[in-house]
């Protein structure tokens, strides 16, 4: 039998004005996992992840981080208790270099201006290395964020959530609108994330969910559809159906 598990939804439902957006979701991540959540505009990938969020709080159903109840928290008390989230959209600071954009992302450290304007702490500059190689961007430390390509400020953006070192990472569509060196770049760097922290991503790239290598959830209409690795969900003919087929 598996270990509790890190994440549980069970029986989850939310409704916008009637219509079902989320309908009896049942989900579970394990300590460590990565999951790729795929399924068709509206399935509900999004909403899910709110719920996860506290952005949306569900109508009925369990959320449980570590066994505590998420529908109770605020989304900074969820964030605290270590669930980083990255929106597709990349919010970096672009007038910041590199540098500093991890530097101000770091958790428990000093305020915004002491940190940019004082001498760094030995932990600092440690952490600063680490977060650069882990996002590939050590050669461009220095530039200012806003030269970066659009691939890069993902990979920062990704970057700045590591300095807040959550335990679950929530990633929203990654690699849309990057090169195809950049997608397998990006599923190189989950991979590597995945070492330490446990990562639910959201992507229709399906070469790139193949390269991520783990089990899959396929969302349809609220609920998952099939669970399972790529090559077995992808040859469910409710899925080609619903989704691969189109
Ligand atoms: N705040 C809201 N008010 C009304 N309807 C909503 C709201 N949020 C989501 N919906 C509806 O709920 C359904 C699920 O939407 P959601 O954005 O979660 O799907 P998705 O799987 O993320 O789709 P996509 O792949 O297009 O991002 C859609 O039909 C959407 O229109």
């Amino acid at each position: 039998m598996n270990a509790s598990p890190l994440l549980e939804l069970r029986n989850v439902s939310v409704s916008f004005d009637g219509f079902r957006a989320i309908n009896d979701l049942s989900l579970s991540l394990q300590p460590g996992e990565m999951r790729a959540i795929i399924g068709p505009n509206g399935a509900g990938k999004t909403t899910m992840m709110d719920i996860i969020t506290g952005k949306t709080r569900p109508d009925t159903g369990i959320v449980r981080f570590e066994g505590r109840d998420l529908t109770r928290l605020d989304e900074p008390a969820i964030a605290r208790l270590g669930i980083g989230r990255k929106f597709q959209k990349p919010t970096v600071f672009e007038a910041l270099s590199v540098r500093d954009n991890l530097l101000l992302s770091l958790k428990g450290l000093r305020s915004p201006f002491s940190l940019l304007f004082a001498k760094k702490t030995e932990v600092e500059t440690f952490r600063i290395r680490a977060l650069l190689e882990t996002t590939r961007l050590a050669a461009r430390a220095e530039e200012q964020a806003g030269s970066l390509s659009h691939g890069q400020k993902q990979w920062l953006e990704i970057g700045m959530l590591l300095g807040q070192e959550p335990q679950l990472l929530l990633v929203d569509e990654p690699v849309a609108g990057m090169t195809d060196a950049e997608t397998m770049a990006t599923a190189d760097l989950l991979r590597d994330i995945n070492r330490t922290r446990s990562v639910v991503v959201v992507e229709h790239d399906m070469e790139f969910v193949r390269a991520l290598n783990v089990s899959v959830t396929v969302l349809h209409e609220g609920s998952v559809l099939a669970e399972g690795p790529l090559d077995e969900v992808s040859a469910d003919p409710r899925v080609i159906d619903v989704y691969l087929g189109r």
